[in-house]
């Protein structure tokens, strides 16, 4: 089994509709494919999950239906709202070894994940004030969502999908109450053999490690979306590997709540307070919905924005500089002076953009728990500059930013720099064995570099700035630190600065537990099937499978290339279970192989089920009808989509009565001339008719006229 597809699917079809055609990439919890929707001829991204073992031959039936019960309320919001990722269908299939794995087909995305963003972006963090622009759609969707007592669960940086084009939303969200679906169906149909914790360690909520705090709900996603912004602003990913235990251990702690400053982010006491409420311990004490917390950071953030201190555009550059320079003489109003006695956690630079701030005499907030204490290290941040008068210079005054300076980078939002070792150990889901470097060679974002080139920044972009559209109420003087392009020059006009120095320590802030590994690429290895490039993203490492391998396995099911008995109903046969393997092929594939306890039956039929469950279900009889007929005749024998597929298109295209085309599908459809031929006729009949009509009356006028004369 290749580790480039550990589920062997590529090249087979699902469901009849799908096939499945590169590795896109893995995430903990699932394995996302690139595949075609036939009939359309769409790309389509196939999202599988890994369930472990516990989803069986027995409870695979119950599962599925209740999986595509779910689901059903998730993708119709998507449907209404662009800002999250449009839901196809959902189904079930099986491995090679047997596996049972759900998917989701999903609309294809072309772009990358906020993850590979943040990590490409190496450390550069973002002000909050561009933050609350940019994700302003998402976090109104999400509010939406709760509205209608949806739960995310598990928010990441991987679950925000930055779109190439833009559009309507050029951010997604990905897998809205997946999570949650997953955690009440495995609860239900195996209690006590689901794993316990369906949801990143690293952003889980507390309730989500212990349940008796409360049920999942909004206040999870504020918890979790709260994670996403720090690293946003921070300019670097939590580290989501580690023991379970010691993320629980993290998030359980009332006194090491993770805040901004928590992270070495320095922010505004408002930013600060906001962010204490949006992790606070409990869920009931945390902003009741994301738009409460999105409100109170937007109000926080413009209450801060009239005592800015504003520089004219040259004294920006200036400020470009990595070691800080504080003024012995003449501090800035209204920001104390940075020594280490004010400033424990360092003199950091605000994330909302504002000028260096230090937290005042109040004392500094615990730190999360450092997983390995790091070494205390000079930090770079911006020098203070003598003040300057306050002028309301209009954004287009100030310089082109440039995201790649690396000052700004470290200034703008203060980033703590911790170079702590990092501790082994990987956990998750579903009681996952350490990976070992030749089964999960590549944590990071293996596929994401090569299959999207991403766009380089552009000066003056919106989405990097959030200076063009703020919708802020109140008139936004131009924040002084931006991202200079251009390298300091000394100004005549301004009084000689101090050239004193303050060296300032860090504390270790929440430091990663696992330093990411080298990814790597490679073709995969599938025996007996046409090796193909794959191009593989990987956002989090690979989640080693523990195999189980003392219990018989049943074969694999042939269920996918099967054509269909008819309409939403597939019949599979299980053969009976061959001898378990000796050994797995090579030593990468042992962590994909997970075998399954035995059937109860020599044949399993999870059969009444439909393997696909699309967008719209219920079919619409005359529509449909003449939406199917069409796709067959718009793409007939020879326009086989893919030599590989092991499913002969006749064969595919016969199941296209399972598949109600949506909407945007049937864009493509072309109407079959039948139609029309058909309208032609009518106009035919009419006219013989009336011909007929007209020469019988001609006929008879001429008789009579003929009879009337004779004598
Ligand atoms: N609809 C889609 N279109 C295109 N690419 C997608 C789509 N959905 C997910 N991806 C990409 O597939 C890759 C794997 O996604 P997945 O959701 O499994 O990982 P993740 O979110 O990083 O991890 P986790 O499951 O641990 O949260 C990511 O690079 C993601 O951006």
């Amino acid at each position: 089994m290749s580790s480039l597809d550990p589920f062997r699917m590529i090249g087979k079809t699902l469901a009849g509709h799908f096939l499945v055609q590169s590795l896109v990439g893995e995430g903990r919890s699932s394995i996302v494919y690139k595949g075609l929707h036939i009939g359309p001829k769409k790309p389509v991204a196939l999202k599988c999950y890994k369930l472990g073992s516990w989803l069986d031959a027995a409870r695979a039936e119950t599962f599925l239906k209740r999986f595509r019960e779910e689901s059903k309320a998730a993708s119709q919001i998507g449907k209404e709202n662009a800002a999250f990722v449009r839901g196809i269908g959902s189904g079930m299939t099986t491995s090679d070894e047997g596996v049972y794995i759900p998917y989701t087909v999903l609309e294809w995305l072309e772009g990358h994940s906020l993850a590979r963003e943040v990590a490409e972006r190496s450390q550069s963090g973002r002000p909050l004030t561009e933050l609350l622009v940019r994700f302003e759609p998402a976090a109104k969707a999400l509010a939406q969502a709760h509205e209608q007592k949806l739960v995310h669960g598990d928010l990441t940086l991987g679950s925000f999908f930055l779109v190439k084009s833009g559009g309507e939303s050029p951010t997604k969200i990905l897998d809205l109450g997946v999570a949650k679906v997953i955690r009440d169906l495995a609860r239900e149909i195996a209690p006590g053999e689901a794993p316990q914790l369906i949801a990143s360690p690293s952003h889980a909520a507390p309730e989500q490690f212990d349940p008796k705090l409360g049920d999942w709900g909004p206040p999870t996603d504020v918890y979790a979306l709260a994670l996403v912004l720090i690293e946003v602003m921070r300019g670097k990913e939590i580290p989501s590997t580690g023991e379970e235990k010691d993320f629980a251990a993290i998030a359980l702690d009332p006194k090491k709540r993770p805040t901004p400053r928590s992270f070495g982010i320095s922010v505004f006491d408002a930013v600060e307070n906001a962010f204490a409420k949006a992790v606070a311990l409990a869920p009931s004490e945390r902003w009741s919905s994301v738009s409460e917390f999105w409100s109170e950071l937007e109000s926080a953030v413009r209450s801060e924005e009239p005592t800015r201190r504003v520089l004219p555009a040259e004294v920006l550059a200036e400020e470009e500089s990595e070691e800080i320079e504080v003024p012995s003489t003449e501090p800035r109003p209204a920001v104390k002076p940075a020594t280490d006695d004010t400033s424990p956690n360092g003199v950091l630079i605000d994330a909302t953009g504002l000028a260096p701030s230090v937290p005042a005499a109040a004392p500094p907030p615990q730190t999360a728990a450092p997983a390995v204490a790091a070494p205390p290290e000079r930090v770079s941040a911006l020098p203070v500059p003598p003040p300057v008068a306050p002028v309301a210079a209009p954004a287009k005054s100030i310089p082109a930013p440039t995201r790649s300076s690396p000052s700004a980078a470290a200034g703008l939002v203060g980033v703590s720099k911790s170079t702590a070792p990092a501790a082994s150990g990987s956990g998750g889901l579903f009681k996952i064995p350490p990976p070992t470097p030749t089964l999960s060679p590549s944590p990071k974002k293996l596929s994401e570099a090569g299959r999207i080139t991403p766009a380089p920044p552009q000066p003056g972009d919106v989405a990097a700035t959030g200076r063009a559209s703020q919708p802020h109420a109140i008139p936004r003087p131009v924040v002084a630190r931006s991202f200079p392009s251009t390298p300091a020059k000394p100004r005549s006009d301004l009084p000689p600065q101090p050239s004193k120095l303050a060296t300032v320590t860090v504390p270790p802030v929440l430091t990663p537990l696992v330093s990411g590994t080298p990814a790597t690429t490679g073709t995969p290895a599938t025996s007996g099937r046409k090796p193909e490039p794959v191009e593989v993203r990987r956002d989090t490492p690979t989640m080693p499978i523990e195999p189980v391998s003392d219990v018989p396995r049943i074969s694999p099911v042939e269920r996918d290339a099967a054509p269909q008995a008819g309409p939403g109903a597939m019949e599979i046969k299980a053969t009976p279970p061959p001898p378990p393997p000796e050994k797995v092929e090579n030593g990468t594939d042992a962590r994909v192989v997970r075998e399954m306890v035995p059937p109860p039956k020599a044949n399993v039929s999870v059969g009444d089920l439909p393997s696909v469950m699309v967008d719209e279900p219920e079919p619409r009889k005359d529509k449909d009808t003449r939406q199917r007929e069409t796709v067959r005749i718009a793409m007939p024998n020879a326009t086989q989509p893919n030599a590989t597929s092991p499913v002969p298109w006749e064969a595919a295209s016969a199941n296209n009565a399972l598949v109600a085309p949506t909407k945007e599908d049937s864009d493509s459809v072309v109407y079959p001339p039948r139609t029309v031929r058909r309208r032609r006729g009518l106009w035919g009949v009419a006219l013989v008719s009336f011909l007929v009509v007209f020469v019988l009356g001609a006929i008879f006028i001429g008789l009579w006229h003929y009879s009337t004369e004779l004598p």
